[in-house]
């Protein structure tokens, strides 16, 4: 495990200049976002439908969201296009669809960086040791509060370079002890409007359910509100999975409609504690793999 310190940036030896190695402030508080990751060159941008409004960092933004239809999961890829090597992160892969997103990482012309979970999943076995085994040099990211072993461990403030864009780590626990929140940027040079991949602290009009791996309701109001629902409120938000079809909700709507969490903190300890949903199928070996962040043990030999 590599484990990413406060305020430390990984800075390879072609880390371009006009960017000091340690954001302004970022030592400050937890609540400050602090680099962690590496900055790759900077060269001009390929023709490649991006994503946005057409500022220029929104058209430095290629992003994609994939589905895995048996669980539900939605994976998120995000690649830095207007540099040379287009740096690019999953969030949340699936082990079942580890194929199809590295198939279209090589045809994209991407440089995967970062296999990331925003938590140890319950339902199904993360795509990140697979992919690690598939695509050497790809590092595995996971929260620290987790306790899930990877290549890093997060922590709340945490950015995660991928060329000139970044995440920033929020804590959102309670669905998981250690569920985090991945923010794009807030400043002008990253995309407008924000994208907040919430894993499974908020599912479009509902959220995750609190009754396993160190859930706990009080804890995911109080994230949800004090994390999630502080974002501008165009901010798109983008949930883990999806049971109704739904895409992308927008922190407005959620703030308006969200089934859940738009009732007073009682009331919703009360809805979570009445969801009577059944354990998920693969809970006994979802958990352990992804505890390695679903690295294999090696073939044992005959
Ligand atoms: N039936 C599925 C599991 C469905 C489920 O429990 N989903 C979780 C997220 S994955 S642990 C959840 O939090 N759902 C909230 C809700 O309100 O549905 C299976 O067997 O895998």
């Amino acid at each position: 495990m590599v484990p990413l310190r406060l305020c430390r940036q990984l800075i390879p030896h072609s880390a371009a200049a006009s960017r000091p190695p340690f954001a302004p402030a970022a030592a400050a508080s937890c609540s400050s976002p602090r680099p962690i990751s590496r900055r790759l060159r900077s060269l001009p941008a390929l023709a490649m439908a991006a994503y946005g409004t057409g500022a220029s960092a929104d058209r430095r933004l290629l992003f994609r969201q994939l589905f895995e239809k048996e669980s539900s999961t939605y994976t998120y890829l995000l690649a830095d296009v207007g540099d040379p090597d287009k740096p690019a992160v999953l969030i949340d892969p699936v082990d079942r669809t580890v194929d199809r997103d590295l198939n279209l990482i090589k045809e994209l012309g991407l440089k995967l960086i970062y296999a990331m979970n925003t938590h140890v999943h319950a339902d199904h076995v993360t795509g990140t040791g697979l992919i690690k085994t598939k695509l050497p040099g790809t590092k595995s990211v996971i929260s620290k509060a987790s306790g899930a072993k990877a290549d890093h461990s997060v922590e709340h403030g945490d950015k995660i370079y991928f060329g000139n864009l970044f995440l920033e780590v929020r804590a959102t626990p309670g669905h998981t002890a250690g569920c985090v929140t991945y923010v794009t940027g807030d400043s002008h040079d990253q995309p407008s409007p924000r994208m907040a991949f919430t894993g499974d602290a908020l599912i479009i009009r509902a959220c995750g359910r609190t009754d396993f791996q160190g859930g706990s309701s009080d804890q995911l109001y109080q994230s949800v509100h004090s994390q999630i629902f502080t974002l501008p409120k165009d901010t798109l938000l983008y949930p883990s999975h999806d049971y109704k079809g739904f895409t992308v909700t927008t922190v407005e709507e959620e703030v308006a409609y969200n089934a859940r969490l738009t009732k007073d903190k009682e009331t919703f300890k009360t809805i979570m504690d009445n969801l009577n949903l059944s354990y998920p199928k693969m809970i006994d070996i979802a958990v352990p793999a992804n505890m390695v962040c679903g690295i294999q043990d090696p073939p044992s030999k005959v």
